[in-house]
């Protein structure tokens, strides 16, 4: 099947139709220019001589594993030499680049050098000494060494505290003796560790005497670094299948009396002396901070995949014809149909209030990095509860949104090759990998609480939470005008409430009572309702400030465009929390009816724009690697191609044929 070389006339008709400039838009969402150009760039370089992801569906597990090493170290020393032409030295190219939605072009079923580059790296420079980094961090920045960040096992993710593996102090030999004691010990799900890697950083129960001094991170070497054996004392490998990211590789560790030098243990924060003395971190919870680095890159990377598979979605609305709208007319591109616009278009502004909210996160996670490096810990409260409610409601939303976006494709949405199922399995892993999405919900609704005392007892309140003290002094929600501040305050207005609810339960179940830790527990499910609140209220406001603000950095027509996508993400978000703002605001027939009318509206005028707006979150065919979802809009043909690659269509009569039907069909006879 020969693909045309033109672009669909629907297509083609629906760009014809924008009424803002594209590439400004794109501008505007990758947050400027540079890191456009950079992408741009390395698309172009990585790009060339991809395998055709249909030939590495048929792989088998081990061939597809091997598969994806061989383009992952492709793709790396390419990035590498861009890197040296683009900025010497640095490694954002790497770091950017290499995590993003282009990471799964190159390995779309999941990289086992992703958590190489985003915990390992990061965790020996900012954990470590600068001599630390010296001696391991230099050679896993040049990837000399491959490592992966080995911190959950088989019986605790979650509950840290509970992790088994213990480093026991050994005064004599000035070394740490390593040991995972039992089944629910080993180490179990790090990305890599199966077979690839050979050094990692083990976080572990630190014994000094016997004595537990909490969790600490320890460099360790679990490879001999020619043979790629297991070193005496280690039991290593792949756990196994899981419903995707089959390439990440993700692997077990058993440790038994492993020893390594004291010079080991990350000690930027805490330390060991050789006399086992041991000097406690300034605070505990910055051993932590490698999670709160990835929770906030999530927020960008699950945007990503949301906008590719709402970008696939509305490509193939437009090129889809089924079904008259009126009996004697011509069949109308799905897109028409006004459901069908409201199963994708909340998705697409869903997508961008993510990718805003995560750029502003990940700006706060680097202002509160540099904080941090001058020993002011102040901040870290607030970044830890915005990285913990906006990585949980950005996981959530991006992988409802993406099953939504699948099932508006119809049938051929189900095809392999339309990429809706990787684009899936990679957003929802993240619901459960860096913390799982109700214990962080949790995590936020305890600051909630604790934020709420402070604001009973007149202490300041962190910035981003500091709406709770606004809203808690108004008798009654003002009038009801339903602009866009209106519709955000009620947003806060309501998480602020269901935080009153909640601390009020609290309260009255320690007064019955209860311990704090059963209090908490039984007052879960309102915390957590108020945690996710308070997420939303902030991609909310964000939201509105980002297009209310420096209006006249754009033009016209994009400050337009920007408008509408607000309008119906505010709407949109307010009529799917009805019910919480229905509990504390008072809302006529006339209120609910005008909001309905503005959906309406406001998709109908976003209509003609639709097409152009996917166009500009700039993904190469390639990232989206979707029949459905290509530039050219040419699915038929695509779908066609993808079908005559079938191992199955190889040959004319399969083997199972002669073995099994044959003899079947005869003895039914
Ligand atoms: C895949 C590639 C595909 C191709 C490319 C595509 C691109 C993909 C890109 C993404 C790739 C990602 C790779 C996947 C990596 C996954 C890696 C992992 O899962 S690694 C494993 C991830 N594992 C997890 O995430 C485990 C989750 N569990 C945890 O984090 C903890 O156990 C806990 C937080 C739940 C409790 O901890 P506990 O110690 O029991 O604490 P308490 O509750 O008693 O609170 C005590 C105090 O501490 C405070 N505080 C707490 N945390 C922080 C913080 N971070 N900061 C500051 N403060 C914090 C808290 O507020 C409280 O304050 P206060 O009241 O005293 O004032
Ligand atoms: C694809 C993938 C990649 C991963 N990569 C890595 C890696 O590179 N390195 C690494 O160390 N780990 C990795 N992990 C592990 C991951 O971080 C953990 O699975 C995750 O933190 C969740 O912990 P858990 O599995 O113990 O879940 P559990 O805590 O057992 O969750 C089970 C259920 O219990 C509930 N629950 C648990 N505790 C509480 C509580 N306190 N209150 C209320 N409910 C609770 C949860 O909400 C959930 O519904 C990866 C996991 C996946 C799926």
């Amino acid at each position: 099947m020969t693909i045309p070389k033109t672009v669909n006339p629907d297509l083609a008709n629906e760009r014809k139709k924008a009424t803002f400039d594209v590439e400004e838009f794109t501008a505007f969402i990758h947050d400027g220019e540079s890191f456009l150009q950079l992408k741009r760039l390395a698309e172009e370089e990585l790009f060339s001589d991809l395998p055709d992801p249909v030939e590495l569906d048929y792989l088998s597990y081990e061939d597809y594993y091997n598969r994806t090493v061989e383009q992952c170290v492709n793709a790396i020393t390419k990035v590498r030499a861009m890197q040296e032409r683009v900025n010497p030295g640095g490694l954002e190219v790497y770091h950017t680049l290499m995590t993003g939605p282009m990471g799964t072009t190159l390995m779309p079923g999941g990289t086992p050098m992703g958590v190489h580059f985003l915990m390992f790296t990061r965790a020996l420079k900012n954990q470590g000494t600068p001599e630390q980094y010296e001696k391991f961090g230099r050679r896993a920045d040049n990837c000399e060494i491959l490592g992966t960040y080995v911190q959950t096992e088989l019986g605790h993710g979650t509950y840290l505290r509970g992790l088994e593996t213990r480093a026991d102090y050994d005064r004599q030999t000035d070394e740490f003796v390593l040991n995972t004691p039992k089944l629910t010990s080993y180490k179990w799900w790090p990305g890599g560790l199966g077979n690839t890697v050979n050094h990692c950083i083990v976080v572990a129960q630190l014994y000094i005497d016997d004595e537990p001094m909490g969790l600490q991170l320890f460099f360790l070497q679990v490879r001999d670094e020619q043979t790629h054996k297991a070193l005496p004392g280690i039991d290593i490998g792949d756990i196994g299948k899981k419903i995707g990211l089959q390439a990440v590789n993700n692997g077990y560790l058993g440790l038994t009396n492993v020893r390594i030098p004291r010079t080991n243990m990350l000690m930027k924060n805490a330390k060991v002396l050789p006399d086992g003395t041991f000097v406690k971190s300034p605070v505990s919870q910055l051993a932590y901070f490698p999670m709160v680095f990835v929770r906030c890159m999530i927020v960008l990377v699950n945007s990503g995949f949301h906008a590719m598979a709402a970008t696939i979605a509305t490509r193939y609305s437009a090129v889809r014809r089924q079904s008259p709208i009126k009996p004697d007319e011509p069949e109308p591109q799905v897109l028409d149909h006004v459901t069908q616009q409201m199963k994708i278009v909340p998705e697409i502004v869903t997508a961008i209030a993510y990718r805003l909210a995560g750029v502003k996160l990940n700006k706060m996670y680097e202002e509160t990095a540099s904080a941090v490096g001058l020993s002011d810990y102040s901040r870290l409260p607030e970044l830890h509860a915005l990285a913990c409610t906006l990585k949980a409601s950005c996981t959530y939303d991006s992988t409802f949104g993406i099953e939504r976006l699948r099932l508006a494709c119809g049938g051929h949405g189900y095809l392999a090759s339309a990429n809706f199922g990787n684009i899936f399995t990679w957003a929802t892993a993240a619901c459960t990998y860096e913390g799982e999405n109700s214990v962080l919900y949790l995590q936020v609704g305890k600051i909630l609480l604790k934020t709420w005392g402070d604001m009973l007892s007149g202490k300041p309140l962190m910035p981003t939470m500091a709406y709770l003290g606004v809203c808690a002094s108004w008798h009654e929600f003002p009038e009801w005008t339903g602009d866009w501040q209106c519709l955000v305050q009620a947003l806060q207005y309501a998480a602020t409430n269901k935080t009153l609810i909640a601390s009020k339960s609290y309260t009255r179940r320690l007064e019955s009572g209860l311990s704090p830790p059963d209090a908490f527990n039984v007052t879960g499910i309102e915390l957590t309702q108020a945690a996710e609140l308070h997420g939303r209220a902030f991609v909310a406001n964000n939201f509105f400030e980002e297009v209310t603000q420096n209006r006249e950095n754009r033009s016209a027509s994009l400050n337009n465009l920007l408008e509408q996508l607000l309008e119906l993400y505010l709407v949109h978000t307010v009529q799917r929390h009805m019910a919480d703002i229905l509990r504390f605001i008072h809302l006529t027939d006339e209120h609910l009816t005008s909001l309905q009318d503005r959906l309406e509206t406001v998709l109908a005028e976003l209509r003609p724009n639709l097409v152009a707006i996917c166009d500009g979150f700039d993904f190469h065919d390639k990232v989206l690697s979707s029949v459905l979802g290509c530039y050219d809009g040419n699915v038929y043909e695509r779908i066609f191609e993808a079908a005559k690659k079938s191992p199955l269509n190889q040959r004319d009569v399969p083997a199972s044929f002669a073995q099994h039907l044959k003899p079947f069909m005869r003895s039914s006879l």
